[in-house]
Protein backbone atom coordinates (compact mmCIF):
# COMPACT_ATOMS: atom_id res chain seq x y z
CA UNK A 1 0.00 0.00 0.00
CA UNK A 2 1.63 3.40 -1.06
CA UNK A 3 1.97 6.78 1.02
CA UNK A 4 -1.67 7.82 -1.19
CA UNK A 5 -3.69 4.60 -0.28
CA UNK A 6 -2.45 4.98 3.59
CA UNK A 7 -3.77 8.38 3.62
CA UNK A 8 -6.60 7.56 1.61
CA UNK A 9 -7.29 5.05 4.45
CA UNK A 10 -6.23 7.25 7.61
CA UNK A 11 -4.13 4.41 8.25
CA UNK A 12 -0.25 5.53 9.26
CA UNK A 13 2.67 3.27 9.06
CA UNK A 14 3.91 2.00 12.71
CA UNK A 15 7.64 1.52 11.65
CA UNK A 16 8.78 -0.87 14.48
CA UNK A 17 6.44 -3.34 13.40
CA UNK A 18 5.93 -2.70 9.84
CA UNK A 19 1.80 -2.60 10.44
CA UNK A 20 -0.62 -0.15 9.84
CA UNK A 21 -2.65 0.87 12.36
CA UNK A 22 -5.86 3.69 12.45
CA UNK A 23 -4.80 6.85 13.55
CA UNK A 24 -7.30 7.40 16.20
CA UNK A 25 -8.29 3.57 16.93
CA UNK A 26 -11.76 4.24 15.36
CA UNK A 27 -13.54 2.10 12.63
CA UNK A 28 -12.17 3.11 8.98
CA UNK A 29 -15.13 3.92 6.74
CA UNK A 30 -14.27 3.26 3.12
CA UNK A 31 -17.09 4.49 1.24
CA UNK A 32 -18.15 3.71 -2.06
CA UNK A 33 -16.27 6.74 -4.21
CA UNK A 34 -13.06 6.09 -2.25
CA UNK A 35 -13.17 2.45 -3.10
CA UNK A 36 -13.41 3.21 -6.51
CA UNK A 37 -10.58 5.41 -6.31
CA UNK A 38 -8.35 2.64 -4.94
CA UNK A 39 -9.27 -0.10 -7.11
CA UNK A 40 -7.19 -1.03 -10.14
CA UNK A 41 -6.62 -4.49 -12.08
CA UNK A 42 -3.09 -4.87 -11.51
CA UNK A 43 -3.94 -4.98 -7.71
CA UNK A 44 -6.73 -6.81 -7.61
CA UNK A 45 -6.06 -9.53 -10.00
CA UNK A 46 -2.66 -10.09 -8.04
CA UNK A 47 -4.51 -10.41 -4.58
CA UNK A 48 -7.24 -12.56 -6.62
CA UNK A 49 -4.31 -15.00 -7.88
CA UNK A 50 -3.01 -14.71 -3.96
CA UNK A 51 -6.50 -16.06 -2.87
CA UNK A 52 -6.73 -18.76 -4.95
CA UNK A 53 -3.45 -20.06 -3.98
CA UNK A 54 -4.32 -19.23 -0.52
CA UNK A 55 -7.64 -21.24 -0.75
CA UNK A 56 -6.48 -24.51 -2.75
CA UNK A 57 -4.12 -25.34 0.44
CA UNK A 58 -5.92 -27.65 2.48
CA UNK A 59 -3.41 -27.27 5.35
CA UNK A 60 -5.09 -25.38 7.93
CA UNK A 61 -2.48 -23.88 10.01
CA UNK A 62 0.99 -23.30 8.05
CA UNK A 63 3.32 -20.94 9.72
CA UNK A 64 4.69 -19.55 6.28
CA UNK A 65 2.34 -20.80 3.26
CA UNK A 66 -0.44 -19.80 2.14
CA UNK A 67 -3.89 -20.70 3.54
CA UNK A 68 -7.66 -20.00 4.09
CA UNK A 69 -10.74 -21.19 6.04
CA UNK A 70 -14.10 -20.56 4.99
CA UNK A 71 -17.18 -21.42 5.96
CA UNK A 72 -20.15 -21.90 3.68
CA UNK A 73 -21.95 -18.80 3.38
CA UNK A 74 -25.11 -18.21 4.93
CA UNK A 75 -28.87 -17.23 2.97
CA UNK A 76 -31.18 -15.29 4.96
CA UNK A 77 -34.37 -14.51 2.65
CA UNK A 78 -36.62 -11.34 2.97
CA UNK A 79 -39.73 -12.98 2.28
CA UNK A 80 -39.40 -13.00 -1.86
CA UNK A 81 -38.27 -9.58 -2.22
CA UNK A 82 -33.90 -10.70 -1.66
CA UNK A 83 -32.02 -12.63 0.11
CA UNK A 84 -29.01 -11.68 2.50
CA UNK A 85 -25.54 -13.58 2.43
CA UNK A 86 -23.28 -13.45 4.91
CA UNK A 87 -19.42 -14.85 3.74
CA UNK A 88 -16.91 -15.31 6.59
CA UNK A 89 -13.19 -16.18 6.05
CA UNK A 90 -9.64 -16.00 6.75
CA UNK A 91 -6.91 -15.64 4.36
CA UNK A 92 -3.33 -16.31 6.08
CA UNK A 93 0.34 -15.72 4.80
CA UNK A 94 -0.65 -14.26 1.41
CA UNK A 95 1.46 -11.63 -0.83
CA UNK A 96 0.23 -8.56 -2.96
CA UNK A 97 3.67 -8.36 -4.82
CA UNK A 98 1.86 -5.84 -7.21
CA UNK A 99 0.80 -3.38 -4.02
CA UNK A 100 3.41 -3.35 -1.72
CA UNK A 101 6.25 -4.32 -4.24
CA UNK A 102 7.58 -6.96 -1.60
CA UNK A 103 6.91 -10.84 -0.43
CA UNK A 104 5.72 -9.72 2.68
CA UNK A 105 3.05 -12.00 4.37
CA UNK A 106 -0.44 -10.86 5.18
CA UNK A 107 -2.95 -11.87 6.64
CA UNK A 108 -7.02 -10.76 6.60
CA UNK A 109 -10.00 -12.11 9.05
CA UNK A 110 -12.84 -10.43 6.99
CA UNK A 111 -16.84 -10.63 6.33
CA UNK A 112 -18.86 -9.93 3.36
CA UNK A 113 -22.33 -8.98 3.73
CA UNK A 114 -24.30 -9.31 0.36
CA UNK A 115 -27.57 -8.44 -0.49
CA UNK A 116 -29.20 -9.30 -3.71
CA UNK A 117 -32.53 -7.58 -4.42
CA UNK A 118 -33.39 -8.38 -8.05
CA UNK A 119 -36.42 -5.62 -7.97
CA UNK A 120 -33.47 -2.55 -7.19
CA UNK A 121 -33.08 -2.17 -11.19
CA UNK A 122 -36.63 -1.18 -11.28
CA UNK A 123 -36.24 1.51 -8.64
CA UNK A 124 -36.23 5.25 -10.24
CA UNK A 125 -32.93 6.19 -9.98
CA UNK A 126 -31.95 2.34 -10.46
CA UNK A 127 -29.61 0.71 -8.01
CA UNK A 128 -27.38 -2.19 -8.28
CA UNK A 129 -29.23 -5.58 -7.55
CA UNK A 130 -26.33 -6.64 -5.70
CA UNK A 131 -24.84 -4.80 -2.90
CA UNK A 132 -22.01 -5.47 -0.53
CA UNK A 133 -20.55 -4.45 2.63
CA UNK A 134 -16.99 -5.41 4.14
CA UNK A 135 -16.21 -6.09 7.66
CA UNK A 136 -12.39 -6.15 8.39
CA UNK A 137 -11.24 -7.58 11.94
CA UNK A 138 -7.67 -7.17 13.04
CA UNK A 139 -6.55 -11.07 12.76
CA UNK A 140 -4.95 -11.33 15.68
CA UNK A 141 -6.73 -9.53 18.08
CA UNK A 142 -10.36 -9.53 15.93
CA UNK A 143 -11.16 -6.26 17.26
CA UNK A 144 -13.23 -4.70 14.14
CA UNK A 145 -10.43 -2.65 11.82
CA UNK A 146 -13.04 -1.30 9.12
CA UNK A 147 -16.24 -0.87 7.31
CA UNK A 148 -15.68 -1.15 3.26
CA UNK A 149 -18.13 -0.22 0.89
CA UNK A 150 -18.55 -3.59 -1.15
CA UNK A 151 -20.08 -3.09 -4.01
CA UNK A 152 -17.41 -2.39 -6.46
CA UNK A 153 -15.30 -4.85 -4.84
CA UNK A 154 -17.41 -7.50 -5.48
CA UNK A 155 -17.86 -6.83 -8.98
CA UNK A 156 -14.24 -5.84 -9.52
CA UNK A 157 -13.33 -9.52 -7.63
CA UNK A 158 -15.64 -11.27 -9.88
CA UNK A 159 -14.11 -10.10 -13.04
CA UNK A 160 -10.59 -10.57 -11.59
CA UNK A 161 -11.10 -14.27 -11.09
CA UNK A 162 -12.29 -14.70 -14.23
CA UNK A 163 -9.07 -12.83 -15.84
CA UNK A 164 -6.65 -14.92 -13.82
CA UNK A 165 -8.64 -18.16 -15.32
CA UNK A 166 -8.06 -16.41 -18.93
CA UNK A 167 -4.45 -15.84 -18.14
CA UNK A 168 -3.64 -19.38 -16.78
CA UNK A 169 -6.01 -21.11 -19.06
CA UNK A 170 -6.37 -19.60 -21.99
CA UNK A 171 -3.11 -17.48 -22.46
CA UNK A 172 -0.89 -19.88 -21.06
CA UNK A 173 -2.06 -22.70 -23.66
CA UNK A 174 -2.66 -20.09 -26.58
CA UNK A 175 1.19 -18.95 -25.59
CA UNK A 176 2.70 -22.51 -25.29
CA UNK A 177 0.21 -24.82 -27.46
CA UNK A 178 -1.56 -22.70 -29.96
CA UNK A 179 -0.49 -19.94 -32.25
CA UNK A 180 2.07 -18.10 -29.41
CA UNK A 181 0.28 -15.05 -30.90
CA UNK A 182 -1.78 -12.89 -28.09
CA UNK A 183 -3.01 -9.99 -30.68
CA UNK A 184 -5.83 -9.77 -33.17
CA UNK A 185 -8.06 -11.57 -30.23
CA UNK A 186 -12.18 -11.46 -30.21
CA UNK A 187 -13.78 -10.61 -27.27
CA UNK A 188 -17.35 -11.68 -26.39
CA UNK A 189 -19.56 -10.55 -23.78
CA UNK A 190 -22.71 -11.79 -23.63
CA UNK A 191 -25.00 -9.62 -21.23
CA UNK A 192 -23.99 -6.00 -20.49
CA UNK A 193 -25.00 -5.71 -17.00
CA UNK A 194 -22.85 -5.20 -14.28
CA UNK A 195 -20.72 -8.08 -14.75
CA UNK A 196 -21.34 -7.93 -18.62
CA UNK A 197 -19.65 -4.42 -18.50
CA UNK A 198 -16.50 -5.16 -15.34
CA UNK A 199 -15.17 -8.06 -17.63
CA UNK A 200 -15.38 -5.90 -20.78
CA UNK A 201 -13.49 -3.71 -19.10
CA UNK A 202 -11.41 -6.17 -16.88
CA UNK A 203 -10.24 -8.12 -19.86
CA UNK A 204 -9.27 -4.99 -21.71
CA UNK A 205 -7.43 -3.35 -19.01
CA UNK A 206 -5.90 -6.14 -18.07
CA UNK A 207 -4.55 -7.76 -21.52
CA UNK A 208 -3.63 -4.39 -23.01
CA UNK A 209 -2.82 -4.45 -27.14
CA UNK A 210 -5.04 -8.49 -27.49
CA UNK A 211 -8.19 -7.53 -28.50
CA UNK A 212 -9.02 -5.78 -31.63
CA UNK A 213 -12.44 -6.01 -31.67
CA UNK A 214 -15.44 -6.83 -28.87
CA UNK A 215 -18.78 -7.96 -29.52
CA UNK A 216 -21.47 -7.28 -27.10
CA UNK A 217 -25.04 -9.19 -26.93
CA UNK A 218 -27.91 -8.00 -24.27
CA UNK A 219 -31.82 -8.75 -23.89
CA UNK A 220 -32.28 -5.20 -23.79
CA UNK A 221 -30.11 -3.49 -26.24
CA UNK A 222 -30.27 -0.58 -24.58
CA UNK A 223 -27.46 -1.82 -22.11
CA UNK A 224 -25.46 -3.10 -24.85
CA UNK A 225 -25.63 0.41 -26.39
CA UNK A 226 -24.49 2.21 -23.54
CA UNK A 227 -21.81 -0.27 -23.00
CA UNK A 228 -20.58 0.26 -26.61
CA UNK A 229 -20.86 3.86 -25.77
CA UNK A 230 -18.47 3.47 -22.65
CA UNK A 231 -15.95 1.24 -24.27
CA UNK A 232 -15.90 2.90 -27.66
CA UNK A 233 -14.72 6.52 -25.74
CA UNK A 234 -12.05 4.37 -23.62
CA UNK A 235 -10.78 2.11 -25.84
CA UNK A 236 -10.95 4.17 -29.16
CA UNK A 237 -8.96 1.61 -31.03
CA UNK A 238 -10.71 -1.28 -30.96
CA UNK A 239 -14.10 -2.12 -32.71
CA UNK A 240 -17.37 -2.47 -30.56
CA UNK A 241 -20.09 -3.95 -32.50
CA UNK A 242 -23.63 -5.10 -31.04
CA UNK A 243 -24.34 -8.63 -32.30
CA UNK A 244 -27.81 -9.76 -32.90
CA UNK A 245 -28.33 -12.94 -30.88
CA UNK A 246 -26.22 -14.71 -28.35
CA UNK A 247 -25.52 -17.05 -30.75
CA UNK A 248 -23.61 -14.51 -33.06
CA UNK A 249 -21.69 -12.82 -30.29
CA UNK A 250 -19.87 -16.01 -29.30
CA UNK A 251 -19.76 -17.21 -32.96
CA UNK A 252 -15.98 -16.79 -33.78
CA UNK A 253 -14.87 -15.17 -30.65
CA UNK A 254 -11.40 -16.06 -29.00
N1 LIG B 1 -22.87 -7.82 -9.47
C1 LIG B 1 -21.92 -8.55 -8.88
O1 LIG B 1 -20.99 -8.01 -8.28
C2 LIG B 1 -21.97 -10.04 -8.93
C3 LIG B 1 -22.91 -10.72 -9.65
N2 LIG B 1 -22.90 -12.08 -9.68
C4 LIG B 1 -23.90 -12.82 -10.45
O2 LIG B 1 -23.79 -12.45 -11.82
C5 LIG B 1 -25.07 -12.49 -12.45
C6 LIG B 1 -25.35 -11.14 -13.09
O3 LIG B 1 -25.39 -10.19 -12.07
P1 LIG B 1 -25.34 -8.62 -12.39
O4 LIG B 1 -24.47 -8.38 -13.55
O5 LIG B 1 -25.06 -7.92 -11.11
O6 LIG B 1 -26.85 -8.38 -12.78
P2 LIG B 1 -27.51 -7.18 -13.60
O7 LIG B 1 -28.90 -7.08 -13.12
O8 LIG B 1 -26.66 -5.97 -13.60
O9 LIG B 1 -27.53 -7.76 -15.09
C7 LIG B 1 -28.30 -8.88 -15.38
C8 LIG B 1 -28.08 -9.25 -16.84
O10 LIG B 1 -28.78 -10.44 -17.11
C9 LIG B 1 -29.69 -10.19 -18.18
N3 LIG B 1 -30.88 -11.02 -18.02
C10 LIG B 1 -31.66 -11.15 -16.94
N4 LIG B 1 -32.65 -12.01 -17.18
C11 LIG B 1 -32.50 -12.45 -18.45
C12 LIG B 1 -33.21 -13.35 -19.28
N5 LIG B 1 -34.29 -13.98 -18.85
N6 LIG B 1 -32.74 -13.56 -20.53
C13 LIG B 1 -31.64 -12.93 -20.98
N7 LIG B 1 -30.91 -12.07 -20.23
C14 LIG B 1 -31.34 -11.83 -18.98
C15 LIG B 1 -29.99 -8.72 -18.10
O11 LIG B 1 -30.51 -8.26 -19.32
P3 LIG B 1 -31.45 -6.95 -19.37
O12 LIG B 1 -30.52 -5.78 -19.33
O13 LIG B 1 -32.17 -7.08 -20.65
O14 LIG B 1 -32.37 -7.01 -18.18
C16 LIG B 1 -28.59 -8.19 -17.80
O15 LIG B 1 -27.78 -8.22 -18.93
C17 LIG B 1 -26.06 -12.87 -11.34
O16 LIG B 1 -26.25 -14.26 -11.41
C18 LIG B 1 -25.34 -12.49 -10.06
O17 LIG B 1 -25.76 -13.24 -8.95
C19 LIG B 1 -21.92 -12.80 -9.05
C20 LIG B 1 -20.97 -12.17 -8.33
C21 LIG B 1 -20.92 -10.75 -8.20
O1 LIG C 1 -19.72 -12.14 -3.74
C1 LIG C 1 -20.22 -13.17 -4.14
O2 LIG C 1 -19.60 -14.25 -4.11
C2 LIG C 1 -21.59 -13.17 -4.69
N1 LIG C 1 -22.14 -14.29 -4.99
C3 LIG C 1 -23.44 -14.46 -5.57
C4 LIG C 1 -24.27 -13.24 -5.43
C5 LIG C 1 -23.50 -12.03 -5.71
C6 LIG C 1 -22.28 -11.90 -4.87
Amino acid sequence: MNIQDQKHLNLQSDKSTGSLSNQDDDVTFIKESSVKNLLNWTDCVDAMESALVAISNTSQNSETEPFSSQTPRTFTFAGNKGVLLTMPGYASNYTLNSVTGSDKKHSTLSCKLVTSFSGNSQLNPAIPGILGTILLFNSDTGKLKAIVDGTEITAWRTAAVSVVATKYLYCDLSLKNLDGNMTGKELAIVGCGTQGRIHALAMLNYFPNVFIKVKLWNRSLNRAEKLKKELNALFPEIIIVIADSSILCVAGAD
